[in-house]
């Protein structure tokens, strides 16, 4: 069975007199433990469809299915309880709290979480052991988006949501990046969805998504993801 299943889903902002379809009738699927990135130009949808994913927007209309479970029929507090424990975010800026060490950091995602990894180990598995006691201003971008990746594994999440990890990173720095969520998904088995609009990372992913104009354009199956060695930007 499918992870996660997207049928039919709408969703339309207001504002005022002004209406803004932002997903129209997304459909798709992604199965556990694969890396799937969602592409598409600015205003395509992407961050809508990840809010929807994340519990953070409710649908207009249409089904999201988590594990077999409409998350669009989810009370506050099964919503609350959804996005504490089965899902892990990554955003373009690292939000880290900047007089907290690496660490710290990590460790306060530890103690809203039901079963946890230690913070040690999420810092070493983005390969950051040697800097736990550093604050983020003395380490480089890349590092602080991968304490804030280990501030989402943290939590043991199924899922990890990832909206333009890259975005504010040079091609060498973003591929360190890249290379640790596609870890994630291919060791640790989680299911990684990270959105971009750049198409050059494309071909890392085991399933592609494009959108555009708040619809699902084309969707793939890509069965020898490429390597992230050769990718440049
Ligand atoms: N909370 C909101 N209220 C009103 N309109 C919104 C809201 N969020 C998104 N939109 C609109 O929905 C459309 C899709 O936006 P979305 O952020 O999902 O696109 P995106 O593909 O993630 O773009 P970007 O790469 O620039 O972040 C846009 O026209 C945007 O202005």
């Amino acid at each position: 069975m499918a992870d996660i299943i997207f049928d039919n889903v709408n969703k339309v902002y207001k504002m005022g007199e002004v209406t803004i379809q932002a997903a129209k009738q997304v459909s798709f699927q992604v199965r556990k433990g694969e890396l799937c990135i969602i592409l598409g130009p600015s205003g395509a949808g992407k961050t809508t469809v990840l809010n929807l994913l994340g519990g953070m927007e409710n649908a207009t209309s249409g089904k999201i299915l988590f594990d077999g479970k409409d998350i669009t029929v989810m009370d506050d507090v099964e919503l609350t309880d959804y996005r504490r424990h089965k899902i892990g975010f990554v955003f373009q800026f690292y939000n880290l709290i900047p007089n907290l060490t690496a660490l710290e950091n990590v460790e306060l995602a530890k103690q809203v979480c039901e079963s946890p990894l230690e913070p040690e180990d999420a810092l070493s598995i983005v390969g950051l052991k040697d800097r736990i006691h550093n604050f983020p201003a003395q380490l480089s971008g890349g590092e602080q988006q991968r304490v804030a990746i280990a501030r989402a594994i943290c939590k043991n999440p199924d899922l990890l949501l990832c909206d333009e990890p890259t975005g504010a990173l040079d091609t060498e720095t973003g591929k360190t990046v890249l290379k640790v969520l596609s870890d994630i998904s291919r060791k640790m088995g989680k299911t990684v969805i990270i959105i971009t609009h750049n198409s050059l990372v494309a071909p890392m992913a085991d399933r592609l998504i494009e959108m555009k104009n708040g619809r699902v354009v084309k969707e793939s199956v890509q069965e020898s993801p490429a390597d992230l060695e050769g990718i440049k930007w």
